[in-house]
């Protein structure tokens, strides 16, 4: 290294460890005035529930980062940054135990902490209903269940809890769900005659398995995590995994990115037990059953198309209230308070055999 080098290197990281000390200064600053806003909040709440967790704020402050950065990091690295600062102060006011579908090394976990941040407590549990049950008791504060794939739709599994459960929505989180081949060093080189993965990860994996590794035995197990623990263990054998399975498991790649689609996304819904106030930015979910008569649909649909209310999403499941009943799940832009919600939500309401608001929550910003 030069002389000239080495000084001009001196100077900068001596400017570096200068900015570090100020930022170091105004986090601690900021982790302060979130211990006061805890208890401000305890104050007001005496002897009841108080929700630290607070997503519509969340959503407010990460948006105005990615709105207000000056570069050159990118608005998403930089919201990344403070999300993480955030998940810090609020696991200050309250450490949050957020359960999510397990076990760890699911792209669910890695939802879940791109979500709340890394400074929470991750619960994994077995089943999605166990994810439900776990907030419902109050043992976890919030849930993360997967509820759709731009590959393969919808989880039936989680719109159809929330015809029985009472939990709200919160928010949600999307994810870019990258597949890997994987297996473990001591298979690198060996033949593989047995690949490993959950049911939706092979049927976004399809046609490449079919051209790169047609006729090996696919056997479907309740997750990828799974897929990567069997893989580690068995001779012979691969998985189908993400990035966090196979580092937990300590797999090595022999395929990156092999799903079909570059765009394979999974959107996660945040599951509690409160109503989220409006961000200025929502989305809002309803459960809605219709008598079975013809125009059913176009009576269900009309009141958005009226009041100008943009349709996300809208499913249809069977009604476990009987054969050949169903019950649309509805996702649309708006909060609840909206006045134009309101009025949209009434007019189906007088139609409708039930109408059921699962939460309106702030649109995913990371
Ligand atoms: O504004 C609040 O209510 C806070 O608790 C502060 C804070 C933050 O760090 O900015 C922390 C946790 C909440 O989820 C939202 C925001």
């Amino acid at each position: 290294m030069s002389g000239d080098e080495q000084a001009r290197l001196g100077q900068l990281r001596d400017e570096i460890d200068r900015l570090d000390r100020e930022i170091m200064e105004l986090i601690s600053k900021r982790a302060e005035c979130a211990q006061e806003v805890a208890r401000v909040k305890m104050e007001a709440h005496p002897g009841e529930d108080v929700f630290f967790y607070r997503p519509e704020r969340e959503a407010q402050v990460l948006r105005r980062i990615k709105e207000s950065n000056p570069g050159p990091l990118s608005g998403e690295e930089m919201a990344r940054l403070f999300r993480e600062i955030m998940s810090a102060c609020l696991a200050l006011e309250k450490p949050m135990h957020i359960a999510f579908l397990g076990p760890i090394g699911t792209f669910t976990q890695a939802a879940a902490l791109k979500h709340f941040g890394h400074s929470v407590v991750s619960v994994p549990l077995p089943a999605i209903d166990a994810v439900f049950r776990e907030v419902e008791s109050g043992a976890a504060h919030y849930g993360v269940v997967p509820v759709e794939n731009s590959t393969e739709g919808m989880i039936n599994h989680t719109l159809d809890m929330f015809m029985s459960s009472p939990l709200k929505i919160c928010g949600e989180v999307q994810l870019r769900i990258h597949h890997h081949l994987m297996v473990s060093p001591q298979n690198k080189d060996k033949e593989i005659v047995r690949i490993y993965s959950h049911q939706q990860s092979f049927a976004q994996c399809r046609q490449w398995l079919d051209t790169h590794r047609y006729g090996i035995e696919r056997v479907t197990v309740s997750s990828n995590a799974e897929a990567a623990r069997r893989a580690a263990e068995e001779p012979g054998t691969a998985a189908i995994a993400g990035d966090m399975a196979a580092e937990l498991y300590g797999l090595e790649m022999l395929a990156t990115s092999i799903e079909d689609r570059p765009d394979n996304t999974t959107r996660f819904l945040i599951i509690g037990r409160e109503e989220v106030p409006a961000s200025g930015n929502d989305k809002s979910s309803i459960l809605v059953s219709m008598r079975n008569k013809p125009g059913a649909l176009y009576q269900l649909l009309e009141p958005f198309h009226k009041h100008n209310l943009s349709l996300t999403r809208i499913e249809t499941r069977p009604s476990p209230s009987g054969t050949w009943a169903y019950v649309f799940y509805i996702d649309f832009e708006g909060h609840v308070d909206d006045e134009q919600v309101s009025r949209v939500l009434s007019e189906i309401e007088e139609e409708a055999v039930e109408l059921k608001r699962l939460g309106s929550y702030p649109i995913g910003v990371l």
